[in-house]
């Protein structure tokens, strides 16, 4: 579902070089969970925005759904939902309900399938109460809800999610954790998950690759990872290890 070959990605900084990504390559089976990791500054925003087309490899392939994302932005669109969680891909000053709307039309939504859909996903992610309300004046849990709503409005195959539970108290965070797995397991959505919060990996990622200056330093299951420390070690402990160098 997801593949990166070789994959390098650089940007000029005045007179500077910087690779963000170096000879990535890793794949991603459908349906499978996946934790993405790694220290500020790695290459996992960078790595993201390649998945999603934003930005083209400077070397290597990527491939989405079979698809070249930079090249079949449009196309990739309808397989493939996103969610930032530290940007809201909401209209500001509209209700939650017309922003749905307005992402129906872009992705010419059929509007059975978008009425059963929003009433699925208003009912699991508990939208019920403010989906009249402006998103401005949501709650950053409620907002968060909102969003991965809209990037599961067009059922995509392949959900990536950049630190969808950044700011979130603790039951706002088990309810979005509890309706990824469902839709994981349910729908057999394949989710790459971003995230600093290692309660997030504990409980949903069998597999975590973990990046660190721009390559592959981890790609294994959650046990294989906490095996490379001594027993008992904690995960915060085994993942400071690893980003440290240790
Ligand atoms: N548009 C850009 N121009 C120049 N440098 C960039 C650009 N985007 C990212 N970088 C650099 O590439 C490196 C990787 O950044 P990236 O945002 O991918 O890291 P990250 O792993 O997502 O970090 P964080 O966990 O802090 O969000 C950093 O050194 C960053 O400064």
């Amino acid at each position: 579902m997801i593949e990166l070959d070789q994959v390098g990605r650089s940007f000029k900084v005045k007179r500077d070089v910087v690779h963000a990504v170096r000879d990535l390559s890793f794949t991603v089976s459908a349906g499978e969970f996946v934790g993405y990791l790694g220290p500020n500054g790695a290459g996992k925003s960078t790595t993201i925005k390649m998945l999603c087309g934003i930005l083209t490899p400077t070397t290597g392939r990527v491939r989405v759904a079979g698809l070249e994302p930079s090249r079949r932005r449009t196309t990739l669109a309808r397989r493939i939902g996103v969610v930032f969680g530290q940007r809201t891909t909401l209209w500001w000053d509209l209700p939650l309900k017309d922003s749905f709307e307005l992402i129906r039309h872009l992705y010419r939504v059929e509007r059975r399938a978008f009425t059963a859909r929003l009433a699925e996903l208003t009912e699991t992610l508990d939208l019920g109460a403010f989906l009249r309300t402006p998103v401005r004046q949501l709650s950053l849990g409620q907002r968060m809800r909102g969003d991965l709503a809209a990037a599961l409005l067009h059922a995509p195959d392949v959900l990536v999610l950049d630190e969808p539970t950044i700011g979130l108290d603790v039951v706002s965070k088990n309810g979005i954790r509890a309706f990824l797995k469902r839709l994981n397991a349910e729908r057999g959505t394949t989710v790459l998950l971003t995230t600093h919060d290692l309660g997030d990996i504990e409980r949903l990622c069998r597999r975590v690759m973990l990046i660190d200056h721009g390559r592959l330093a981890f790609d294994g299951t959650l046990d294989d990872l906490m095996a490379t420390a001594p027993e008992e070690s904690s995960i915060e402990d085994v993942v400071t290890r690893l980003y440290t160098g240790g």
